[in-house]
């Protein structure tokens, strides 16, 4: 039987191969990534966890069992703590203040990736939730593992590397893959292939937020 995750695998299977090639992602791997640019990104990411965490936080609300509560609310605890541990050491390592990273404006793809998450949250059903904040979990994973196996000897970015490869995170990867296949299973085709949409949209934000910070994405026009 082809599982939900299968398809979205399969449908996607381009795009993650982009993102594996993207240059933020190469040169992180190789070490010789630019301060600016990882810590443009640093900051975005402060921002994007925020949201994503109050979109796992909707999901644990919508969930069917309290298997799945569980996973998320430690999945929107975890974004908060574990996720904003490692960017306050990257802070400390850059000398901004934690504080600081707040002052900052979402980037045009920071601000379109965390609405759609939060729209898709309040909007639409909880299948769709899950399915849009499945790549979040594994493409990072992927690209985490990808890096790790591929990386150098003092690479400055190596607790970043070693976050996203971390068995413990690959759990809740594989957890919330569960998930979706089951959320999947008890669906209907139609909210099946809405489901792999918001599979799809999410993981096109994904390839867009390295490419953004790696260009440094500014609004194009001032307010
Ligand atoms: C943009 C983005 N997507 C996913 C993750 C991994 N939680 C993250 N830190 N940032």
């Amino acid at each position: 039987m082809t599982t939900f995750s299968d398809r979205a695998r399969q449908d996607t299977t381009a795009l993650r191969d982009r993102i594996l090639e993207l240059p933020f992602n190469r040169e992180l791997a190789a070490g010789r990534l630019s301060r600016q640019r990882f810590q443009f990104y640093m900051i975005q990411d402060a921002l994007y966890l925020e949201q994503y965490s109050r979109a796992l936080a909707i999901a644990s609300a919508k969930a069917p069992d309290t298997r799945a509560m569980e996973q998320f609310a430690r999945s929107a605890q975890g974004a908060l703590i574990v996720e904003r541990a490692l960017h306050e050491g990257f802070f400390e390592k850059f000398g901004i203040a934690p504080v600081e990273a707040a002052q900052f404006a979402p980037s045009p793809t920071c601000y379109g990736y965390t609405n759609f998450l939060l729209t898709v949250a309040h909007q639409a059903s909880y299948e769709e939730l899950v399915a849009a904040v499945l790549p979040c979990f594994w493409i990072y994973w992927d690209v985490g593992n990808h890096i790790a196996a591929d990386t150098v000897p003092d690479n400055p970015y190596r607790a970043w590397i070693d976050t996203y490869s971390d068995p413990s995170f690959g759990q809740s990867v594989n957890a919330v893959i569960a998930i979706a296949n089951e959320a999947a299973e008890r669906s209907t085709e139609a909210r099946r292939v809405a489901m792999l949409n918001a599979f799809k949209r999410s993981a096109q934000y994904e390839w867009m937020f390295w490419d953004s910070a790696y260009r440094e994405e500014k609004w194009p026009v001032s307010a």
